[in-house]
């Protein structure tokens, strides 16, 4: 069984998408069952860097809505207009949609909610808040058994790299802007990002969701970073603080009503979200009974948003494939598993890592020496090493080694344990990276 995939837009997040479509080895075996048939852009002569047969490509993005071989149809040329009139086609037409486009959502989320209702087709959105992590299915599913308190995130990549560059490097905004829109973070008008209005658009989506009620985006309190200067970075950093653009929306206690704004905010530097740094995003869920959840993870960008972009159409994948037709009923491929083979484990002897080693050693002339050449002989270079203190006529020492295999390693420790200048091995300990 194959669906047929119908592209809006082939720009940072479209390429993103066809990359991954085309290229299914390796990846849920769902995706083998998912061909691009059209990809609508607006310009033909364009250069790309995914190779698509030429006859995919089209500007008739009419054509793709209506076209009644596609069953899927990928929105991502962002903006309201035409996008909001396509997507809305489509669900006419019958067909699912996946869009990234938070601006829509959380304009349009509801009439095109109940348009998709009307017409039996799903309308999944996962690329469109915290790009590639998965925020909204979670809020949805796996977190929706929770009564939620608040949802506090960072939720834009352009502004969060942004104050992280400004923080390490003590810029003013300006330059550093350029170079997000040069990665593919900032929105077609990155005054959207700048501004704050991308991450309000956001948080109206995440509350929506989180409070189970429809949201104004209208009503979302919201001031961006325009007005941040290197010094507030400068003087937050000696009070103990970091800058961030966050979006909340938070339970009033004792009352039936929600807080819902988007400001730059001085985060304590012991909090959760003060080390989300680059175009990272986070997402912190507070709810009862499950206490505190943090999404996190690239929040813009081709290849994360296209992971979400993929994820839901994945998604949708799975319920045309329970649909369609064959003489048992079909389990949700999303579900259940089985594999056939075993995956291959390397065996731990071969493995290479950086090992910590605390040792008590005699305390006498030449026996570093002596290490040292037990260690030469087992290919085993040492990073640092420390003689921490003297106990009787012990030395404490503690080894930090180079990257080694961890044959050559244990053949090392069981030499070390018979040298007579080695008391005892206190502690062995994998160091990572
Ligand atoms: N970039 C990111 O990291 C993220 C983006 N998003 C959202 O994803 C969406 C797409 O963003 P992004 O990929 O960055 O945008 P780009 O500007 O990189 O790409 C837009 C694409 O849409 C096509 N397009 C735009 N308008 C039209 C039109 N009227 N008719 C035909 N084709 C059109 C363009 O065609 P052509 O190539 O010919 O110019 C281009 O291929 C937006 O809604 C954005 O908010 C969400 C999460 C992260
Ligand atoms: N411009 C947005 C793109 C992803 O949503 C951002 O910077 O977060
Ligand atoms: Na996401």
């Amino acid at each position: 069984m194959v669906f047929k995939v119908g592209l809006l837009g082939l720009g940072t997040v479209g390429t993103g998408t066809a990359k991954i479509l085309l290229d299914a080895a390796q990846r849920h075996p769902l995706l083998q069952t998912l061909e691009i048939h059209k990809v609508g852009v607006r310009s033909l002569d364009k250069p790309r860097s995914v190779n698509l047969p030429e006859m995919c490509l089209t500007t008739d993005l009419e054509a793709i809505v209506t076209d009644p071989d596609i069953d899927i149809v990928v929105e991502v040329i962002g903006g309201l207009e035409p996008a909001r009139s396509l997507i809305l086609e489509a669900i006419e037409d019958g067909k699912h949609v996946v869009t990234a486009n938070k601006a829509i959502i959380s304009r349009y989320g509801n009439e095109i909610a109940e348009a998709a209702k009307k017409a039996g087709v799903y309308v999944l959105y996962e690329a469109a808040v915290g790009g590639g992590i998965p925020v909204i299915q979670p809020l949805q599913q796996a977190l929706g058994v929770n009564r939620i308190d608040a949802v506090t995130g960072i939720i834009n990549g352009t502004t969060n790299y942004i104050l992280t560059r400004m923080q390490s490097e003590g810029g003013d905004f300006a330059p550093i802007l350029a170079d997000a829109q040069a990665l593919g973070y900032a929105e077609a008008d990155p005054t959207a990002d700048v501004d704050g209005l991308d991450a309000a658009d956001k948080i109206a989506i995440l509350a929506s969701i989180a409070f189970g009620g429809k949201i104004r985006r209208e009503d979302v309190f919201t001031e961006g970073i325009r007005n941040v200067s290197a010094s507030d970075v400068d003087y937050a950093k000696t009070l103990g603080f970091v800058i961030k653009l966050l979006a909340i929306a938070k339970q009033n206690p004792n009352a039936d009503t929600i807080q819902l704004r988007v400001h730059p905010t001085l985060v304590p530097l012991k909090h959760p979200l003060a080390s989300v740094n680059d175009v990272n995003n986070a997402v912190l869920v507070e709810g009862d009974p499950i206490g505190q959840v943090m999404l996190y993870g690239p929040g813009a960008g081709e290849g994360p948003t296209a992971s979400a972009i993929v994820s839901d159409v994945m998604a949708i994948a799975a319920t045309l494939h329970m649909e369609s037709p064959a003489e048992e009923k079909l389990p949700n491929p999303l579900l259940s598993h089985a594999y056939s083979d075993y995956k291959t484990i390397s065996p731990m002897e071969e493995l290479e890592s950086r090992f910590y080693l605390r040792l008590m050693v005699k305390d006498r002339p030449g026996v570093i020496g002596h290490l040292g050449e037990i260690f030469g002989r087992h290919h085993l270079s040492l990073e640092s090493i420390v003689q921490i203190g003297l106990q009787d006529s012990l030395a404490e020492l503690v080894i930090v080694t180079h990257e080694v295999r961890e044959g050559e390693f244990q053949k090392a420790i069981a030499v070390l344990k018979d040298s007579a200048d080695v008391d005892s091995i206190a502690s062995v300990l994998r160091v990572l990276g």
